[in-house]
């Protein structure tokens, strides 16, 4: 298990407007830091000389000369590296409507090198694929949507002919391990990195066609873009499953302030709330001792829970404009980066066994056992004793129960089918009606009274001898058990 506290980032977007006075410092030993001084604005309306300072820290701030691929070595690699061994990871980028939160996961349309953390992550992932020939690796995608507290899957394929709210919802269930499982959200098969790029592409244009004039979902969403990946040694039964949630946050701004009205307004209010119960789990999670975290509140939270507060590594990007008119917005920004940086996750390995790999390893391995036996007792066996080697025993028996002589014994081999055949034979004949018995073969006892209540009758000291022998059976035959006992439970 790794204990970890949610790695905060920030990122100031370029611009070539006037900017508030700020200023970036990596050289920190215990990170970096965003300072904001602003001129202190009074509400009589005088301004006063003295500047305000708000400053932030983060484990590292990007300025604005950064480009896309040292934001990867720095702030995804890391998290790739650590979903390549076997833990979850999640990534998000938070800030308000403009900020570059798109382009920073996604990326930018224009050029090559805009690429985003999510195509240069599947191709990080992809090569370490192709490089690693000691593990097998599957990978799956899905992509959500939540729009209005409403989730759809932004890979299947209807979206194009269908309005969205035609779709079939995206809906959260629970099991009683109380895990997550989205109803009607698809895993698309990735086998490269093509096939991963074409969903991400797939996805984008399914999100692009709900941006009509109606209903401008891109900035008014919630994106959850995850990669499935599962790997085994070859031949292995152990198998490692992680997920990696790359997500796009809605705008953080507040409704106050972007005056708008109708179908916009209904949205911005949706936002303000699946954000308000993201930052009522942060500060729950936050605050010591506190028992009951708000996950079901919100469809965004219940996906997130894992990351937030649970089994996951997890980044967050604080997206900041230092434009003058954004500042007030870029500190709300820092401000819950704050927050959210005191939260501690606990990330665990995801191993579990393959039922069906076991099974073949145990069949393998019960096979070897069953050879190594017959190369000792120099007898091949098969699963059931032949009608011959019925006879054959039940005739020992007979000659074995007819002998009065009470030191003789019952040779049968180390062979538990021929006890147990013997056993259930001797069973049979005692549970026989008196009547329907003959001669020498009635061995049985009136049948109120069992073998062990006449210490003085023969069969009970056969009886006890059988048993004597079955507790004498060598190793190999009880690891045989075992293993088909093993292999019983897991079928
Ligand atoms: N670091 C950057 N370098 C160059 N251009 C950028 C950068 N960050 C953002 N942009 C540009 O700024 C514009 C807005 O960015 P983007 O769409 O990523 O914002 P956003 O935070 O995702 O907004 P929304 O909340 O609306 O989705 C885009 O045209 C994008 O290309």
């Amino acid at each position: 298990m790794v204990k970890q506290t949610i790695q905060i980032f920030a990122r100031v977007k370029p611009t070539n407007k006037t900017t508030a006075v700020y200023s970036v410092d990596n050289e920190e030993q215990s990170g970096g830091s965003l300072e904001f001084i602003l001129p202190r604005d009074l509400a009589d309306g005088f301004i006063n000389n003295k500047r305000e300072s708000y400053r932030f820290r983060f484990q590292k701030v990007f300025d604005q000369t950064v480009n896309q691929e040292e934001i990867f070595e720095a702030i995804a690699k890391p998290v790739a590296d650590t979903v390549l061994a076997g833990y979850n990871g999640t990534i998000f980028a938070y800030g308000q409507t403009g900020s570059g939160k798109t382009f920073t996961i996604t990326g930018g349309p224009e050029r090559y090198s805009d690429r985003g953390i999510i195509p240069r992550t599947l191709s990080y992932l992809y090569q370490h694929f192709s490089r690693d020939s000691s593990m097998v690796y599957t990978t799956h995608i899905s992509y959500l949507e939540i729009y209005n507290e409403v989730g759809y899957d932004l890979l299947d394929p209807r979206h194009e002919a269908s309005n969205l709210e035609d779709l079939p919802k995206v809906t959260i269930m629970e099991d009683p391990e109380q895990n997550i499982h989205l109803k009607n959200l698809s895993l698309q098969p990735s086998a490269n990195e093509e096939d991963a790029l074409n969903l991400l592409f797939l996805g984008d244009t399914n999100r692009m066609i709900a941006e009509t004039p109606m209903n401008q979902a891109s900035t008014r969403s919630h994106c959850i873009f995850t990669i499935h990946l599962c790997s085994r040694e070859p031949g292995s039964a152990t198998l490692r499953r992680s997920k990696l949630h790359l997500v796009d946050l809605a705008g953080s701004e507040r409704v106050g302030k972007t005056g708008v009205g109708g179908q916009t307004l209904t949205e911005a209010k949706y936002i303000n709330l699946s954000l308000h119960y993201l930052e009522q789990v942060i500060t729950a999670l936050s605050e010591k001792n506190r028992s009951h975290i708000p996950y079901r509140n919100s469809m965004m939270t219940s996906v997130l829970r894992d990351s937030l507060g649970g089994n996951c590594m997890t980044t967050m990007i604080a997206m900041v404009s230092v434009d003058k008119r954004n500042v007030d917005e870029s500190i709300s920004t820092c401000r819950f980066a704050q927050r959210v940086a005191m939260i501690k996750n606990e990330a665990l390995l995801n191993e579990e066994l393959d039922p069906s790999l076991l099974i073949i390893r145990l069949k393998k391995e019960i096979q070897g056992l069953k050879e190594e036996l017959a190369m000792v007792t120099g007898e091949q066996r098969s699963d059931d004793l032949t009608q011959e080697e019925i006879q054959r025993i039940e005739d020992q028996l007979k000659v074995f129960l007819d002998d009065p002589d009470p030191e003789v014994t019952l040779e049968l081999g180390p062979d538990m089918r021929k006890i147990q055949h013997c056993f259930s034979f001797l069973k049979a004949r005692l549970r026989e009606e008196p009547s329907t018995q003959k001669g020498a073969d009635d061995i049985s006892p009136r049948p109120s009274s069992s073998l062990t209540d006449r210490p003085d009758s023969q069969a009970n000291r056969e009886l006890l001898k059988l048993k004597d022998m079955l507790t004498q059976r060598d190793n190999e035959i009880s690891i045989l058990h075992s293993n088909y006992i093993a292999l019983l439970s897991v079928v």
